[in-house]
């Protein structure tokens, strides 16, 4: 409702793809321009919206997506900053770098990359954001606005599957889904997401037994495991929508947890790795800077328009440290 997405260049950016595959770039690339057009209209009202993020130590794989998220951010005139910390970091000064940025009436979106180096706890560290500027949706009152329907600021991830799906014109109620993986950043928030959206979800992870018959009787699947290749071209359903969330690296090559080419031949529709979710991760976390900022202002995008949030009926509870699931209906 802060950002409602325009479907139809989305849709567009479907048709254009290669049949059968779900080219992730070319819809991430369309949601971007719909960032940009919103940042341009903030712009206008002297608005920079702003991302920080958060890092600490070299992890390569962060290296790479980190760089990612700058290059998002230049191209829809999102203004970048990175805390490049020492991985010897001490879990308090993580604290106090975030706790200045929250204090920070130029930063809108605040995000902590993971993993963070040696045993330091992530989930404990990421509850010292304020959930307004939590553009990763992982705060647990943002975590438990998603559970209850009111959060404004849902995880990049599955939000982004479920941009991808709508753009796809994936009918999901009644459909059997499956989901591999229950990490809080990507499975557990995605079974929540399709269950909202009325298709009836099973969550697998190490323990669940017969995976392959579970698997052969989802209609939509969405695997996220970091095992490359864990499911098999013969275990998918003939005419089931597959999303690849997992990247592994293997052998210098990026590779998704789907046998892609046998899993083609049965799918209806299949995410490629790389060029699938990954770019829609980064356009979603492009849009969730923005919502963060709408929220910030009372402001809304309708139809692509920036508009007053009042004068398409909702009202937004200004103040300090509010969450931001005060964001409600004037009718209520
Ligand atoms: N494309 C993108 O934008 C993004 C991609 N990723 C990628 O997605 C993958 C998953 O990420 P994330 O959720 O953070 O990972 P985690 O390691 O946190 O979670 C992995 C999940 O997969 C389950 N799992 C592992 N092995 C198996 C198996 N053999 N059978 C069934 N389930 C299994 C685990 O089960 P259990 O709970 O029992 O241990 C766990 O729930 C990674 O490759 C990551 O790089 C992540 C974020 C964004
Ligand atoms: N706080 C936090 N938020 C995150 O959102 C977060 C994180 N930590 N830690 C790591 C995971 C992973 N992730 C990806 C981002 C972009 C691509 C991406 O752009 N992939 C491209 C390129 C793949 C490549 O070359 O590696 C693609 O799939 O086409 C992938 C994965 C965000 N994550």
């Amino acid at each position: 409702m802060v950002f409602d997405i325009v479907t139809q260049p989305l849709q567009e950016a479907v048709r254009r793809g290669p049949e059968g595959v779900l080219d992730g770039r070319a819809v991430a690339d369309a949601l971007l321009e719909q960032v940009q057009s919103a940042t341009q209209q903030l712009a206008r009202r002297g608005i920079t919206p702003t991302l920080a993020v958060v890092r600490a130590g070299d992890d390569m794989a962060s290296d790479i997506y980190v760089r990612h998220k700058e290059r998002a951010c230049a191209r829809v005139g999102i203004a970048f900053r990175h805390e490049h910390l020492p991985a010897t970091v001490r879990e308090d000064e993580i604290v106090e770098v975030l706790s200045r940025l929250n204090a920070d009436p130029n930063v809108h979106g605040i995000l902590l990359q993971l993993p963070l180096p040696g045993e330091m706890n992530g989930a404990d560290i990421l509850t010292a954001i304020d959930p307004q500027k939590d553009v990763d949706g992982f705060h647990p009152l943002n975590l438990g606005g998603l559970m209850s329907g009111r959060a404004v600021l849902e995880p990049c991830t599955p939000r982004g599957v479920m941009t991808l799906l709508s753009s796809a014109g994936v009918e999901l109620t009644g459909k059997r889904a499956v989901v591999i993986g229950r990490s809080v950043i990507v499975g557990r928030p995605m079974s929540l997401m399709l269950a909202r959206a009325n298709a009836t979800v099973t969550l697998c992870h190490r323990h669940t037994r017969n995976l392959d018959r579970i698997v052969s009787e989802a209609e939509i699947l969405v695997v996220a495991t970091g095992v490359a290749g864990l499911v098999k071209g013969s275990w998918v359903r003939e005419g089931a929508v597959v999303i690849d969330v997992g990247i592994s690296r293997v052998e210098g090559k990026v590779r998704g947890d789907v046998e892609f080419e046998a899993a083609r031949k049965q799918a209806a529709l299949i995410t490629p790795v790389p060029r699938g979710v990954g770019p829609m991760t980064v356009a979603t976390l492009m849009e969730n800077v923005v919502r963060a900022v709408c929220v910030r202002h009372g402001l809304v995008v309708r139809a692509g328009e920036l508009v007053e949030a009042a004068s398409v009926g909702v009202c937004f509870d200004k103040g300090v440290g509010l969450a931001p699931w005060r964001v409600r209906p004037i009718s209520s």
